[in-house]
This record gives structure tokens, C-alpha cells and sequence, in this order.
């Protein structure tokens, strides 16, 4: 048996450290454990089974030599009775076999003896390494029950591999992170149409975004000879977008995908969108809608804002004798659309062209429900009927050759969008991309192979400051925050739905601002008046769980609070990037108890923050509101107490 070593790249956390107790030495341990116990028991088998050897031959030889003796006694018993002088010959004869006997008895021992000697020797020289185990010898390599022990239990450097990213991660298409200073006309950008840039127009957008302005013709090249093929008569590259928060990604997709459906004839479900949450699937449905508005095509939202069998009638429509699509987009969350192609209850994917992975970090993240390959099954599965009325042959990614290429290809492609896109290439490996394309405002080749994979960039407008504070002070710190600075609207994270309804509890009770609450505690209905609400101006300050980190798009968001600093750095990024949307200005404030400031600000600048700077409230500050705060917290123990009778 031999054992191969294979130096492998173990993460980022370990690197510049060399852990004692890393997987790989662990397991190097575990075996050669075992092969020490291997030895030790052929030791044993070979010591036992050369002690039987040498009784067995110790029982033949016997046996040869009775059966000699009995032969010549049966002589001699004849002679006897020829000669009767011949006993003391017979005598002699037998001392004579006696003499030999104990002299091969003597061989047979001292042979044996030996033979103990060296399996004694060799015991003693596997105590001897096993004692000395910490400093395993080269020697030790080849053992006598032919295994070969690799390395030692003592502390060795281990060699350093650095990441190494695949091209298309290593060498994206870079995208400006500064979005006011590389604004390009909407007529600059080549490839979108008259009707769309006059949309544009109107809804009052006369420059592209960076990220716009790169991945819009991208996306259109792949569908500028129609949907079957891309450039040069390719199957379309996937495209995946990282860019930050508020910079305009929606619009990237949302544009080239309306025009590239625009001009067709029947009505078929060609783009569909995924997005993590209700909310999100909203958002993004009405800006596809906006956009479709004016064009043939019809936009769909399967989220379960409606019941399922509302979103089943309204999938598909009776024209004469057939049932044909009804929507061309759709947006839908990962679960129902899942329910909806496992109930088919309709939904035809058979001709799907684009398919959308909003927040697609997150979705990844999810793909333990299996949505992804779902869908596919879904769009690539084999039905009689397709079959036979379908022109056009799809076939799931694989290598291209003259014979694929030869019926008309229907390709299925993927557009990836996230403000924290993975660069974990295993991770990405899941989504089954075809010669994927990278658009990133982060450069992983510029900034070196030392890089940790959770580096990001921040919105250039964002200015972040963190709190220090005490458990107690929390609460009292944050009504000072509120309604002294008056940074309206203030969106305020909690890291759970208890505390977020407790704080909004208490900020009301204490008065002086227009707050609400927003997590998984409302209903669908109730979240998404509050949103509208929190948008028109309504609601000034807005306490959630990280229902609302993600994506939510609420134009002037000034401030955002994180009440419980974030575990993760995405969530960070996240919830901080629901201001400084759009090019704008922004701040973020995060409290922080002692214990966690030393790691917090270690990840956040691992992560790519260009800054965050500490922010002091004084003591004498919170004094004038001290007394009121005891006041209203008996007040809240009241209204707690009364709300957990009624439940
Ligand atoms: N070209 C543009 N000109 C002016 N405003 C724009 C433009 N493009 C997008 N916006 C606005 O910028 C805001 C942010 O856009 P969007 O929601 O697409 O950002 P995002 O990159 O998807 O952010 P997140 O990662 O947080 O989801 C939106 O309010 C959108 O209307």
C-alpha cells in the first residue's frame, strides 16, 4: 500500500497559518495508526505461525524416528529369534537413535531460539519507534509487512498552496465601481432599440450605469442573429455580474432580455427570473413590466402573492382548440416554481431562453431544494408531443462538434447577478455554467493570488461608522440616534424577529418618530404595505430582520443601522448597501459591544471596506432621556407581558 500526499488548497482561513490540527494531518494520523497496528498483528500471526511450524516439524521428526525405531525393533525382535546374542547390538542401535534425537532436539531449539531472537529484535524496534513515534525516521518507510508510513506527527510546515482561480474568475471583465463619474448615454450604448431607449427616456434614465453599459450589449450579441445561436453561430456564453449594491443591476438584464423577446411571434415562457423572496420577485416584476409595457409580451409573477390555482389559470389561455402560453417572462421565488412544475400546473419551460439568478450568491446557497435542476430537467426533459411539433433540438451543454452544431440549437442561457457573487469555483461548478463570462468590479488578478475569497466593493457614496457600546445602553443609544440626528428614512437591522418587534415596541411607546416593524412576523400582505408605506415617506424609521438586507430597492434610504452587528460579512455588505444606491450618498452606523469589535472590523475590512471609523456617543449625552427610558421600559414589560396572555 502507498500513500500519495497531495498538497491541497484548504481555504482561506488557513492561510498563513499552519493549523496542527488540519484535516489532512489528522487523517495522516488515523492511518498510520492503523498501519502501526497492522505491523503489530503480522508480528504476532508470523511469531505464532513459526512456533507451529516448528512443532509440527518437532512432531514428524518424533514420528520419523519412532517409526525408524519400530522398524528396527521389529529387526531386531527378528534377529532375536535367530540370534539371541544380538540384544546388546539392538542396545546399542537404540542409544545410537536416542543420541541423534537429542542432537537434532538441540538444532530444533537453538533454530528456534533464533528465530525468536530476531522477531524479539524486531518487536523491539516497533516499541522502540512506536515510543518515539514524534520523530518518524526515513527508515521507517519500508516495514516488514510492506507498508510505507509517510510523514510524522511532529510539526511540519505545511506547503503553502496558493488559490488559484480559473480564467474566466481570474480575468473578468471590469466594471467601474464609481458610477457618477462613468455615466455613458443611453444612445452610446449599441444594440438597444428606439422603442426601449424612449422608455428609458421616459422614465427619466439618460445615462447607463457602468454595469449597464457592459453588460447590456453582452447580453444582446448572444441573441443578435435571433434566439437559437450567439456569435459566430455558438450556443450563447453564461454571463455572470458582480457589481455593488444600488448599481443598477436590474436594468442590465431587464433591458436586453425585453428586446431580445420583443420582436416574437408566438407566446411562449422564453426568460425566467428566480429571486429569493417574495419581495424581491415583486420588485423585479415590475420593472420587467414597465419595460414589456408597449411590446407583445407578456410578464408573470409566481411567488404565491396569489393562490396557487389563481397563478395556474393565469399560466396559460384557450385560443380555438389549443392551450397556449401566456406569459412570455416570468419571475417567480425558487419554491413556487418548483410546486408549479412538479403539480403541472401548466407551466411550459420547453422553450425557456434566459434564465435569470437574481441575488444569485443566496440562490446558490439554496440549491440544496434542487430548484436549478428542476428547471432544467424541466427545459431540457424529453416529451412526445415537443418532440415532434418542436423545429428545434435542445441539448444540455457539452462539447461542441460539427454534428452537435448541425440541427438548429434552442440554447438555455444563464445570467447570473449579486452583489457578492461567490468566487468559490466549486460553488459555481453547481450551476452548470456553458464557457461562463465574468463582469466584476472586483479584480481578483490585480489583487493576487493572496486574496480571501470575500472581498467586495462597497458603494462609493457609503461612509461607515461603528458604535461602541454597552448591552443596557442599546436601546437608549439608538432612541438618541433616532430622534436627535433625524437622518429620516433610517432603515435599522436586528439579527432576529423578537428583538426587532421589542425595539419597535419600545420606539414607539417612547414616541417622537414614525416607526414600523418588518420581518417574517407580518403577513405577505402586511410587508408589502409596509414597504409601500416606508417608500412614500410614511414610515421614518423602518426596524427589520434581514428580511429586508437583500436587494430591496427604497429610493433615499439616508441611513442604515445595524442594531446586532451582522455574523456575516454578505449579510454586511448587504444590509449597508440599502443606502448609497444609485450613485448617492450614505450612512451606516453599527453598534458594537466590546466583545465583538476586534472581529468585526477585521471581517469588514477583509471584505473590501475602505474604511469605517468609530463613531463615540458621550455618557452625558443619553442624560436628559435617561429618565423617560426607565419609564417606558416598564411600559414595554407591560405590553409584553399582555401580548404573551393573549397567545
Ligand atoms: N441608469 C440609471 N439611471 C438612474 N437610475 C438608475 C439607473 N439604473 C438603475 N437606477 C436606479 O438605481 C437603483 C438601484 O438599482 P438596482 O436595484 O437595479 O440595483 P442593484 O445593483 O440590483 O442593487 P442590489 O444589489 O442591492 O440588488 C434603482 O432605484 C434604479 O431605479
Amino acid at each position: 500500500m502507498s500513500l500519495f500526499v497531495v498538497d491541497r488548497y484548504i481555504g482561506e482561513e488557513e492561510d498563513g497559518r499552519v493549523s496542527k490540527e488540519s484535516q489532512s494531518q489528522v487523517l495522516l494520523a488515523k492511518l498510520q495508526q492503523k498501519v502501526k497496528e497492522k505491523q503489530r498483528q503480522s508480528l504476532t500471526e508470523q511469531r505464532e505461525s513459526a512456533q507451529n511450524e516448528q512443532t509440527e516439524q518437532q512432531d514428524d521428526k518424533n514420528k520419523e524416528d519412532a517409526d525408524k525405531n519400530s522398524s528396527k525393533d521389529h529387526q531386531v525382535r527378528k534377529k532375536r529369534k535367530s540370534k539371541v546374542g544380538a540384544v546388546c547390538d539392538s542396545d546399542l542401535d537404540n542409544s545410537a537413535a536416542k543420541k541423534k534425537r537429542k542432537k537434532q532436539l538441540a538444532q530444533d531449539v537453538s533454530s528456534v531460539s533464533r528465530s525468536n531472537e530476531t522477531e524479539d529484535k524486531r518487536a523491539k524496534d516497533l516499541e522502540e519507534s512506536e515510543k518515539d513515534s514524534s520523530k518518524p525516521k526515513p527508515e521507517e518507510t519500508s516495514s516488514p509487512a510492506g507498508y510505507t508510513v509517510l510523514g510524522g506527527f511532529d510539526s511540519k510546515v505545511l506547503q503553502k498552496v496558493h488559490r488559484v482561480l480559473p480564467q474566466w474568475l481570474a480575468e473578468p471583465d471590469v466594471i467601474h465601481r464609481d458610477i457618477k463619474s462613468n455615466l455613458t448615454p443611453i444612445s452610446a450604448v449599441p444594440g438597444v432599440c428606439a422603442q426601449l431607449l424612449k422608455k428609458l427616456e421616459d422614465n427619466g434614465i439618460h445615462h447607463f450605469f457602468p454595469v449597464q453599459a457592459e453588460v447590456i450589449p453582452a447580453i444582446l450579441e448572444g441573441a443578435q442573429h435571433g434566439l437559437l445561436v450567439g456569435g459566430g453561430g455558438y450556443r450563447p456564453r453564461d454571463i455572470c455580474v458582480s457589481a455593488p449594491t444600488g448599481s443598477g443591476k436590474t436594468l442590465s438584464f431587464v433591458i436586453p432580455v425585453v428586446q431580445a423577446l420583443m420582436q416574437r411571434v408566438v407566446c411562449e415562457v422564453r426568460a425566467l427570473a428566480v429571486l429569493p423572496t417574495k419581495e424581491l420577485a415583486q420588485q423585479v416584476y415590475k420593472v420587467f413590466a414597465s419595460y414589456a409595457e408597449g411590446t407583445p409580451l407578456k410578464v408573470l409573477m409566481l411567488a404565491g402573492q396569489k393562490s396557487f390555482a389563481a397563478e395556474q389559470a393565469s399560466l396559460s389561455e384557450q385560443r380555438g382548440s389549443v392551450r397556449r402560453s401566456a406569459a412570455d417572462i416570468i419571475v417567480a421565488t425558487p419554491g413556487r416554481l418548483v410546486d408549479h412544475i412538479n403539480r403541472n400546473s401548466g407551466l411550459c419551460l420547453k422553450q425557456l431562453r434566459f434564465l435569470i439568478i437574481d441575488e444569485a450568491d443566496r440562490m446558490i446557497d439554496s440549491m440544496h431544494q434542487s430548484w436549478l435542476s428542476q428547471v432544467v430537467t424541466a427545459v431540457y426533459g424529453s416529451g412526445a408531443e415537443t418532440e415532434a411539433t418542436s423545429l428545434f433540438r435542445r441539448t444540455e451543454v457539452a462539447f461542441i462538434t460539427a454534428a452537435s452544431l448541425s440541427p438548429p440549437q434552442m440554447p438555455l442561457q444563464k445570467l447570473l447577478f449579486s452583489a457578492t457573487l461567490t468566487q468559490n469555483p466549486e460553488k459555481l461548478q453547481q450551476l452548470g455554467l456553458h464557457q461562463p463570462r465574468l463582469f466584476s468590479s472586483v479584480h481578483s488578478a490585480a489583487a493576487g493570488p493572496t486574496q480571501k475569497q470575500d472581498h467586495f466593493h462597497f458603494p462609493e457614496g457609503l461612509t461607515e461608522y461603528y458604535i461602541p457600546c454597552q448591552m443596557s445602553k442599546k436601546p437608549l443609544l439608538i432612541l438618541h440616534f433616532v430622534l436627535r440626528m433625524k437622518l429620516y428614512p433610517i432603515l435599522c437591522f436586528t439579527n432576529s424577529r423578537e428583538t426587532a418587534h421589542r425595539l419597535y415596541l419600545l420606539v414607539k411607546l417612547f414616541g417622537g418618530v414614525q416607526a414600523a416593524e418588518f420581518s417574517s412576523r407580518l403577513s405577505p400582505w402586511e410587508r408589502k404595505k409596509t414597504l409601500k408605506d416606508f417608500e412614500q415617506g410614511k414610515i421614518q424609521l423602518l426596524i427589520s430582520t434581514d428580511a429586508a438586507a437583500r436587494g430591496i430597492d427604497v429610493t433615499g434610504v439616508k441611513c442604515v443601522i445595524n442594531y446586532d452587528a451582522p455574523q456575516y460579512v454578505r449579510t454586511y455588505v448587504h444590509r449597508v448597501g440599502r443606502t448609497a444606491r444609485a450613485g448617492k450618498a450614505g450612512l451606516a452606523f453599527t453598534f458594537l459591544l466590546k466583545v465583538q469589535e476586534t472581529n468585526f472590523l477585521q471581517m469588514v475590512k477583509e471584505a473590501g471596506s475602505p474604511g469605517i471609523q468609530k463613531q463615540l456617543v458621550k455618557p452625558e449625552n443619553l442624560k436628559s432621556m435617561e429618565d423617560r427610558y426607565e419609564q417606558v421600559l416598564q411600559e414595554l414589560a407591560d405590553v409584553i407581558k399582555d401580548e404573551k396572555s393573549r397567545c
